[in-house]
């Protein structure tokens, strides 16, 4: 393919996007992945090319763009030297118009920013939002520790004991280590979240919202596969890909328990006043995860951002009713939005006068929220992780 071609075929990929976005259909990666399949004449270094135009032109548009020509050409405010390959070429895009208007830029929709602002986040903050993300491992303790892994290529040690840094794109599935189970893809930020639950071998721990098991194999590797680990969800889809997951990571220990939305509390009846410590991975907006998945901007509303606030106040709410006298809430959103962080750790509090927020002793990220009801936020800016708010809350004896 030429440059141009490759900028046209960019351009009707970002159509597919936006409309996606709009529709609430499927997500950038996979409209990029069925092109690819569907246009077998694109080699490798066009794919590679391709999806680099298109993940600069999202980066480069705040809020959602008209069209994918509009984002391509907001892409060209910030490359000048892609000018060019508008020349009205065979299959290349069409000159520019005179007076063609790109895309809007900035971080996101002016409502999601005032929502940031809001959060103390915004200038150096806001921007790194976007920065390309680093790939980061996790050595599965169950089968392996960093200083005996050996590796195809050395990667930066982390803060987190198990934790390697790689450059963004690192082909890691390709290497053995990772296809038997010793390493797991995993942000340091989300290592820490795992870390902040302190789960013991022999405990009691509920993995409340486990999806697919990213944290739930974090916990059982720390409980070195001794008590009690429940991962349940509400999507039967994602809590049957733990399964093949745990196996590959000799994580044995692990239950999957699907819940009922709504009517969370049977299945999990149980374990009433039971747990040590129960984790809420609560699903958010992901204002913290834009780094890996930048068009997620252009699907928020207020409507739904609503909705994950009840969401998660009812999460809290159901997982104090699980933990035992004296026991322990993890409550995590990879959201640097208040109203998905503190705000729910203060209402929560409210309600319940005798939980207390205990602080966090982690060596990363900020306390963050108002007194008596704070937690530790995280920041891919001052912390170089995803974005996370983690709070613990202790039952009364
Ligand atoms: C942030 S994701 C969890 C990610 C997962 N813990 C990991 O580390 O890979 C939030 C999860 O909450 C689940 N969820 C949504 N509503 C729920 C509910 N009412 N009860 C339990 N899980 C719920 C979603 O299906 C989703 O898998």
């Amino acid at each position: 393919m030429t440059p141009a071609a490759r900028v046209q075929s960019a351009i009707g990929i970002l159509d597919t996007i936006i409309e996606k976005a709009r529709s609430r259909g499927a997500p950038a990666d996979r409209v990029v992945s069925e092109w690819a399949r569907a246009n077998r004449y694109a080699g490798s270094k066009d794919r590679r090319a391709i999806r680099e135009l298109i993940y600069g032109a999202i980066r480069a548009c705040g809020p959602i763009p008209n069209s994918g020509r509009a984002a391509m050409l907001r892409l060209v405010e910030v490359q000048p030297e892609l000018a060019d390959l508008f020349d009205g070429s065979n299959y290349g895009p069409p000159a520019i118009g005179k007076n063609e208007a790109a895309a809007v830029g900035g971080v996101a929709a002016p409502w999601v920013v005032r929502h940031l602002g809001k959060s103390w986040i915004s200038g150096n903050e806001a921007e790194a939002l976007l920065e390309r993300a680093p790939l980061d491992l996790r050595v599965n303790a169950l089968k392996a520790s960093r200083d005996n892994l050996e590796l195809p290529a050395a990667g930066e040690e982390l803060l987190a004991d198990n934790g390697l840094r790689y450059p963004s794109g690192t082909q890691v599935e390709q290497w053995p280590a990772f296809q038997n189970g010793q390493i797991e893809v995993q942000d340091h930020g989300s290592q820490w979240a795992c870390r902040a639950v302190k789960a013991q071998p022999g405990e009691t721990i509920i993995d409340m919202c486990a999806g697919a098991g990213g944290k739930t194999l974090s916990l059982a590797a720390a409980m070195e596969n001794r008590g009690t680990l429940i991962a349940s969800d509400t999507d039967r889809s994602r809590l049957s890909r733990l399964r093949p997951r745990a196996e590959k990571a000799g994580a044995s220990m692990i239950e999957r328990v699907l819940l009922d939305h709504g009517k969370e509390l049977v299945a999990l009846n149980e374990f009433r006043g039971k747990a040590d410590a129960v984790l809420v991975d609560a699903p958010c907006s992901g204002t913290g995860t834009w780094r890996r998945n930048p068009e997620a901007r252009w699907r928020l509303d207020k409507a739904e951002l609503l909705k994950f606030a009840e969401t998660q106040a009812n999460l809290i709410r159901m997982a104090a009713q699980l933990v035992k006298p004296g026991g322990r809430i993890i409550y995590v959103t990879c959201s640097l939005l208040n109203e998905e962080g503190s705000d729910r750790i203060a209402a929560f509090l409210m309600g319940h006068k005798d939980w207390t927020a205990t602080p966090l002793d982690l060596p990363i990220g900020r306390p963050h929220g108002v007194e008596g009801a704070q937690g530790t936020r995280l920041t891919p800016f001052h912390d170089g992780t995803d974005g996370f708010f983690i709070a613990q809350l202790t039952s009364p004896c």
